[in-house]
């Protein structure tokens, strides 16, 4: 089992209050699984994935565990984590392509980098310009500034870089989602190929993009307001949904060849909650048309078919 997350709850400090970001949250990443990360903006997605790997000192580690491999991560003390960083877990946050240093070439970057970590540049080159060539990048790019590559070029490099310790799991935030449709496609496919290769065992990928995550994850995880709202197969979550949320997601997703003058687009009535102060029972209960008396209750997260779990009293019933 690579990862193992029991009841994880994280909160932000703010001068309004606490704003309680994920909130009993419990899954597992098995050895060799991508696992997407979906669900409307604001929903803790981003959260998740930071949590694993370096809190910011806005956030506060209220309770819960996290293991890799068996060994539980210390998330709550930062210097500890410097041991895992990079070489057990691994980030490419957002918006990390735009967060090269402008003034460095890439090859000072990785310099610095590794350096950081212990480690030598000169000795680490070699499989570092194997790992390059094989995202389609040539030696040169080490000699070259950001701002001389493509996006799609930046975000391979970031790719390279976060995985060269052969992480146990890679959390990938909304890494294709400033770019075009077929280099989002082709750095898509490079996270698959890392994994296939052995580079990193388990990955995260958070997005919002159902369509491209469906095409690339063995598994997808549905998340509303800081909680889990449903996990499966990805082509279960696509096709047989059983939490309405996810239903009323992957129904306001456009079809191809649809013709728009017959079929408008629908997205999901109503905002999600806020969550300084959010509502009890069914976090969803506001804005789902199946809701129900039962619903004033917390629906637990329970498996109903064999790999699916829900989060909801209608779901199996
Ligand atoms: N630095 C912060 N301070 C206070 N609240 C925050 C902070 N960052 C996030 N939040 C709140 O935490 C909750 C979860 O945010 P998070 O960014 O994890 O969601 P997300 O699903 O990743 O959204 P997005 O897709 O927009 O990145 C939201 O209510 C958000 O407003």
């Amino acid at each position: 089992m690579t990862l193992q997350v029991d009841d994880l709850r994280v909160c932000y400090r703010t001068l309004m209050g606490e704003v309680r970001a994920l909130d009993g949250v419990s899954f597992t990443v098995a050895d060799g699984e991508i696992m997407g990360v979906v669900g409307e903006s604001g929903c803790g997605k981003s959260t998740l994935g930071k949590s694993l790997v370096r809190l910011d000192n806005r956030m506060k580690h209220v309770g819960g565990t996290v293991t890799v491999d068996g060994e539980p991560l210390p998330i709550a003390d930062d210097r500890a984590m410097n041991r895992f960083r990079f070489t057990s877990v691994s980030i490419i946050p957002q918006y990390a392509m735009s967060a090269l240093n402008p003034t460095r070439r890439i090859g000072r970057l990785v310099a610095d980098l590794l350096d950081a970590h212990g480690m030598s540049y000169a000795a680490t080159r070699p499989e570092l310009v194997r790992r390059l060539a094989l995202v389609g990048l040539p030696e040169t790019v080490l000699d070259s500034y950001p701002i001389e590559l493509s996006g799609g070029m930046k975000q391979r490099v970031v790719l390279v870089l976060s995985t060269l310790r052969d992480p146990a799991l890679l959390v990938a935030d909304e890494v294709t989602s400033a770019l075009d449709v077929s280099t989002q496609r082709a750095v898509a496919q490079t996270l698959v190929e890392f994994r296939d290769r052995g580079y990193v065992r388990g990955m995260l990928v958070v997005t919002h993009d159902i369509s491209l995550v469906y095409q690339i994850a063995d598994t997808i995880m549905v998340m509303y307001a800081g909680r889990l709202a449903e996990k499966a197969p990805s082509d279960v979550v696509v096709t047989e949904p059983l939490h309405p949320y996810t239903q009323l997601l992957i129904g306001a997703l456009p079809e191809v060849g649809a013709r728009f003058s017959e079929r408008r687009l629908t997205g999901i009535p109503g905002r999600p909650p806020g969550l300084r102060n959010p509502p009890q029972g069914c976090r969803f209960r506001a804005r789902c048309p199946l809701a129900f008396d039962k619903c004033a209750e917390q629906p637990p997260f329970v498996e109903v078919a064999e790999n699916h779990q829900v989060a909801c009293w209608k779901a199996g019933s």
